[in-house]
Order: structure tokens, then sequence, then C-alpha cells
């Protein structure tokens, strides 16, 4: 009853910028769409605002077929990577202005604005102007607005993708907390996968204008179903599967190319059955972590991610000759080509 995605396509020239996708986004879900430039996910959430019109399929908006109504009609509020607030108007106005052109009374206004002040937390600041404001302040002020007229849907265009990392990071929990209030479905496009696993209830990962996976920030990342999505989704070495470190460890070297995540690859200072040598290139300290770059008799480069309880606990140096056992990895039936 959210939003229903049926087979929409859009086409640029001969270019699919969105190719067949279907997606189910559940009433007062948070969702992010996720995956590299280029995939379709600003596109598809034009499409789901009415900013854009499908080539071909439709778009059922809270159970009603929307896909040729428009923009207005749909009720979606809808805020863009750069705030597109009305420099010449009052926090208090912008995030007023949709009511006004609604013709709301103005104490009725007033106390939606105070309300929304609130809620976004910028009680205090509703006399400002937009310059006298910083831009993490600015996206809360843009968001405060397209939640004035209770759309049925909001929908976020890398949101804080124009803001500095720290700003970034609070706003990401800000809006998780902001959207358990409101729960108005939401739909949040961006290319960052931290970002989306931390705010999302649900992903959708796209990959040149197609759907690769939809499902919980752990499913997909302990689920992966295609190379593509394990390799976009949290670090990953991939290697032949017929490499040495395999050898005993039940992978089939038909496959091609297995994937292995740092954090599963355990290592050690004696070989052990089934360990494969290797030489510690490098440690890189991350902080409570500890990436360690490492080569296989083999040549094949490997990364491998311990705490620093384990690291401490092993002495690493670097040119040291250690044992590596994979704990878990993942290979994928190949596809007719
Ligand atoms: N109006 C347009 N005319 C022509 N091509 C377009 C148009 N809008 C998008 N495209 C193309 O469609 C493809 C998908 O674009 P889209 O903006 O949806 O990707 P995206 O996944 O949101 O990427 P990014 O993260 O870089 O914004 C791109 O190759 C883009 O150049």
């Amino acid at each position: 009853m959210g939003i229903t995605v049926e087979n929409v396509s859009k086409q640029f020239g001969t270019f699919k910028a969105v190719d067949e996708v279907s997606v189910e986004i559940k009433t007062g879900s948070l969702v992010a769409l996720l995956g590299p430039s280029g995939s379709g996910k600003s596109t598809l959430l034009r499409l789901i605002a009415g900013l854009e019109k499908p080539d071909s399929g439709k778009i059922l908006l809270t159970g009603k077929d929307a896909t040729s109504a428009s923009v207005q009609d749909r009720h979606v509020g809808f805020v863009f990577q750069h705030y597109a607030l009305f420099k010449h108007l009052t926090i208090r106005k912008n995030i007023g202005f949709g009511l006004e052109i609604a013709k709301w009374k103005k104490s009725r206004i007033d106390d939606r604005v105070n309300e929304l002040l609130d809620l976004v937390q910028l009680r205090g600041l509703g006399d400002r102007y937009p310059s006298q404001l910083s831009g993490g302040q600015r996206q809360r002020v843009a968001l405060a607005r397209s939640l004035a007229i209770e759309p049925n849907v909001l929908l976020l265009d890398e949101p804080f993708g124009a803001l500095d990392a720290k700003v970034r990071k609070d706003l990401r929990v800000w809006l998780r907390h902001l959207h358990d209030k409101v729960n108005v479905t939401t739909v949040f496009v961006t290319h960052d996968q931290e970002e989306a696993m931390e705010v999302s209830d649900e992903l959708v990962v796209m990959n040149h204008g197609k759907v690769e996976q939809v499902g919980s920030p752990a499913e997909i990342y302990d689920h992966p179903a295609t190379p593509f999505v394990m390799g976009f989704i949290g670090p990953v070495n991939v290697l032949p599967s017929h490499s040495q470190i395999f050898q005993s460890n039940g992978i089939d070297p038909t496959r091609s190319e297995t994937f292995l995540r740092p954090h599963d690859i355990l290592i050690e200072t004696v070989p052990e059955a089934a360990s494969a040598p290797a030489t510690l290139e490098r440690l890189v300290h991350l902080g409570w972590e500890i990436q360690a770059e490492l080569t296989l008799e083999d040549g094949q480069a490997v990364n491998v991610f311990l705490t620093r309880e384990k690291f401490d606990e092993l002495n690493l140096k670097p040119k040291q000759r250690v044992y590596l056992k994979p704990k878990k990895a993942k290979s994928f039936v190949l596809q007719d080509a």
C-alpha cells in the first residue's frame, strides 16, 4: 500500500536508465535506493515523484494508480541534494510556503510551522534567513518544508550529499529518529552503502537500471544475491576459485571467482590443516580494527580485518609468514553468456 512500482522502464534516447523495475515499498518504511553513479536511482525516484513519465509500467501510491497523475496530485514531499530554500524568505516562511499555497489560515500555519521547527530541532531559528544557517540546518529546514503538507510519501535524493562527513553522519541518525516519529513512507537515494545500511529498513540495490536485490541491510550483507551486490555492499576479496586459500575448504574450483569478506578470514602464526601460507605485506591501523594486506604464495593479494585484541595476541609484524583460513566464502553460479 505504500509505493508499488510495476515493471517500470524509462529510456533517454537509446539509453535505458530504468529497465523493467518492480519494487514494493511498505507503508511507513524507510527504504534506500542504493547503487553506483548512473545506476538509475534518481530517475526511479523522479518517476515516483511524477517529475518523469515512465515509457511503460505502473506506479501506485497508497494503493492508487498514480502513473499519469501530476506531481501536485501525488502529494509527495521531495528533498534534493542542494537545498532549494527560498533565500529571500525566513525559515518560518520557507517551511510554511506550501501551506500558504494551499490557503491554510495564518494561525493554523503558525501552529504547524512551530510544530515542525520543534520536530527538526530548529526552534528559535525561525526568523533567520537560509544564509544564516549551516548546511546541515538548511537540509533540516528543507525536510520540515517537505513534511509540512503531510505528504503521502517522502522522497529524498542524496539529501546529505553536499555536507561534510561529520554532519552527514549526525544527520543520518537524526533522519532515522525523525522517521520513527513521523512514520511517513520514505525513499532515500544514496550511493553510500554505509549510509543506506545505517538509516534504512530495506535496501533496493540497483545496477545498470535494474534492481539487483531487495532486502534488509543484514539480509543483503549476509546473503548477497549476485556478485555485484557482494562486491558493492561491504569490503570483499575477489579471488579465483582455484586459489590455494580454498584448497580443502569445500569451494568448487570450477566456479570462476569466489568472494571472501576480510572479516571472514582467520589469520594464525602456525600452520593448521587447510590453512594457506601468506606473507604479511602491510598493516593499516584503522582505530579499533587492523587491516592486514597479505600475499598468498600464488601471488594473490588478500585483505584481512582483525580486531585489535586479536592483533595484539598474534603480535604481527610486516614481512612475517602467516597462515590464512577462510571461515566463510561465497561463489555464484555463473550465468550462461
Ligand atoms: N534527462 C536525462 N536525459 C538524458 N539522460 C539522462 C537524463 N536523466 C538521467 N539520464 C541518464 O540516465 C542514467 C541514470 O541516471 P540517474 O541520475 O538516474 O542515476 P543515479 O543512479 O541517480 O546516479 P547518481 O548517483 O550519479 O546521481 C545516467 O546515465 C544519466 O546520464
